[in-house]
């Protein structure tokens, strides 16, 4: 059962409107935020809906503040769901010590470490509770979803549609850690959450999913800046994935170096477009 949304800032965009709800999420048990933007499309009937993952430190603001995406949402017609990257708030001690995990790290996974499992449930939330959330409060058209995301919301989206077939019509990222298993980055974080079996940590590894996924043909769109620092420390690692997909037929990755770009949302500006157009040769067609 779906729960009750607040509506918490509603503003004019593009034609549409750029809206902020809060909820107590069963998942997560806390209140979380989440970005909605409706297209102009919207009044006219149901549109596709397209989420978008935040990375290490953002909140449901980064993407709506910074990406410039709704232009091209509205171009579209394509509702875009910005969920925030962590529970918040949930009185766990040294959930706010580290930049890179606890709160604003969740790493779209459901911990099963004690300290962690009652609240950090985010694949579960970002698959499950926020879609039904969505279907029940907006006008979207059954079955016309797809995601993307940028660094741990790259992992994110990689990860929600190699392990959910079907669900998502298509998947792109922006620098995302392909290969958590390998990286300082999703070590840490699965260590934490996961506990200290390898075995557990590949059902979040997108490099393991993509050798073993036998869903509907998935083509994943990556851009990857060339002078992003956190790919030059090897935490992203989007190479691997390429290796790990060449022998399944249905998985395919088109890696789009970006040379001179960086990490930043200056980077996601610049391609963004190019992403909802690949989403919209799925969800429009
Ligand atoms: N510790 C630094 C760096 C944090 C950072 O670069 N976060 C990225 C995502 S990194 C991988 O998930 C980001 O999207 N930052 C938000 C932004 O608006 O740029 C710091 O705290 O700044």
């Amino acid at each position: 059962m779906a729960g009750t949304i607040k509506l918490e800032s509603n503003t004019k965009c593009f034609g549409g409107n750029q809206k902020v709800f809060s909820h107590l999420s069963e998942e997560l048990k806390c209140e979380m935020k989440f970005a909605v933007y409706e297209p102009p499309q919207l009044a006219a009937g149901p549109v596709p809906v397209v989420y978008w993952l935040s990375g290490l430190t953002c909140t449901e603001q980064n993407f709506i503040t910074k990406a410039g995406g709704q232009q091209h949402a509205a171009k579209h017609g394509m509702l875009v769901v910005c969920p925030d990257t962590s529970p918040r708030g949930c009185n766990i001690e040294g959930e706010d010590t580290d930049w890179d995990f606890g709160s604003g790290a969740g790493f779209y996974v459901d911990a099963t470490e004690e300290k962690w499992k009652n609240n950090y449930r985010m694949y579960s939330y970002v698959t499950d509770e926020l879609p039904n959330l969505i279907a029940a409060n907006f006008n979207v058209t059954p079955g016309k979803s797809s995601i993307m995301g940028h660094s741990m919301g790259g992992h994110g989206a990689l990860v929600c549609a190699l392990k959910k077939p079907g669900q998502y019509l298509s998947v792109s990222a922006f620098a995302p850690i392909c290969h958590p298993s390998a990286c300082p980055w999703g070590i840490k974080a699965f260590t934490g959450y996961l506990g200290t079996d390898k075995n557990v940590w590949q059902e979040y590894d997108a490099c393991s999913l993509a050798k073993s996924y036998s869903g509907p043909p998935l083509q994943i769109l990556i851009d990857q800046g060339s002078a992003d620092n956190f790919y030059n420390q090897k935490q992203l690692l989007p190479e691997d994935l390429v290796s790990a997909s060449t022998d399944n037929r249905n998985v395919s990755v088109v890696l789009h170096m970006q040379e001179h770009y960086d990490h930043s949302y200056y980077f996601i500006a610049s391609f963004v477009g190019q992403h909802f157009d690949h989403h919209a040769r799925y969800l429009n067609a």
